[in-house]
């Protein structure tokens, strides 16, 4: 294994600091303004996904996130919540929508000791929640991997772009000691990208969004950037035809499916909604088990989402959904190279 060409390491500059060295969190104010207009969806193409931070007790999760979601203003919508997610923070920047959610078992503070709260249910959980999610930020403190750090890992399933977040820079004192750290992390694990960074410090949040972005799908937003806590119907959209797939489909199927939605279109003056989604999976055989024999399956499926979604708008629907497998690691470009494979 190699080491990634360029660790995403932080610049040295301390801009967006304030005097005693804390993080500014000063919202700027053109994106306070973007917010405030109605509906606040950028034109063109937008991205929009969902992000989970896992990682052991007081590894710097919550500061992150604060951190994450403080400098967007957007929406820190505590107490959003859909059909399996609890929302804890969206940050809608430029064209993109990044939609944080919780984890249980790893967001709180109060995590249950000993192995119960590893048992299998637990862990069933958090791979549910992980399988529907675009990016995972796995953080640790810089320097240091230990057994509880092992287990949250060991929890991920596989096949997730992983980011290895090392914490708490600001406590190393040369970055060059962190280099054969970084490289026994990468034998451990194949992390799609390296980000050391302080989660206090605003340059370097803004940092790792940027590098979140192109994970994430090209799809509507999910949330108006205006809208404080309401549910989305789009992500209820998502959300609806994963349940169905889900339990049609039963345990066959790997949490790493995903669905996304292409179009989201009101017509005919709001009495009708035009939908299109697409079922990712990971292999053609998971696309056939999607499909089921002579196309039954996924008819069931669509019917189904369709119904409960006229049953919850209140409107007509018009859905049509489509199963894609998802090109394979040897050929993502992008992952490659951030291997060091170019
Ligand atoms: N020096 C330093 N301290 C940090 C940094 N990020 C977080 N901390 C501190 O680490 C401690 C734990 O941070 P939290 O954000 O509460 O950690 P958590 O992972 O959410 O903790 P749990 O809720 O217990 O899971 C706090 O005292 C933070 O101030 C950092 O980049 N540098």
């Amino acid at each position: 294994m190699t080491l990634p060409n360029e660790p995403n390491l932080p610049d040295s500059e301390s801009e967006n600091e304030t005097a005693d060295g804390a993080p500014s969190l000063q919202p700027d104010l053109e994106a306070m303004l973007a917010a405030a207009r109605p509906g606040g969806q950028p034109e063109g193409p937008t991205r929009c996904g969902l992000i989970a931070i896992v990682g052991r007790p007081n590894v710097g999760k919550s500061t992150l996130m604060n951190s994450l979601i403080g400098q967007k203003v957007s929406i820190t919508s505590r107490k959003a919540q859909t059909t399996r997610h609890r929302i804890t923070g969206i940050a809608s920047d430029g064209d993109t929508q990044f939609v944080f959610v919780d984890t249980p078992g790893f967001q709180t503070r109060h995590t249950v000791k000993g192995t119960a709260a590893l048992n299998r249910n637990l862990n069933k959980t958090v791979q549910s929640v992980l399988g529907d999610v675009d990016v995972v930020l796995f953080l640790v403190d810089a320097g240091r991997f230990g057994l509880d750090d092992a287990k949250v890992l060991s929890m991920i399933p596989k096949g997730k772009p992983v980011f290895l977040i090392a914490n708490k820079l600001d406590l190393i004192h040369r970055r060059a000691d962190l280099l054969p750290w970084l490289k026994q992390m990468q034998e451990r694990h194949p992390f799609t990208e390296f980000v050391p960074l302080q989660a206090t410090r605003q340059a370097d949040t803004e940092r790792l969004l940027g590098i979140i972005r192109p994970y994430l799908p090209e799809q509507p937003w999910f949330y108006d950037a205006d809208a404080l806590t309401d549910r989305s119907d789009k992500f209820l959209a998502a959300e609806l035809i994963r349940e169905k797939l889900f339990r049609l489909t039963g345990d066959e199927l790997p949490y790493t499916s995903t669905v996304q939605i292409d179009k989201y279109e009101e017509v005919e003056g709001g009495r009708l909604n035009r939908i299109a989604a697409t079922i990712i999976v990971e292999r053609d055989a998971h696309k056939g088990m999607v499909i089921g024999e002579s196309g039954e399956r996924l008819k069931r499926i669509s019917t189904e989402a369709r119904t409960e979604m006229e049953r919850l708008t209140g409107k007509k629907v018009f859905l049509e959904v489509w199963v894609k497998v998802r090109s394979g690691w040897a050929d993502d470009e992008h992952r490659l190279k951030s291997y060091g494979y170019e």
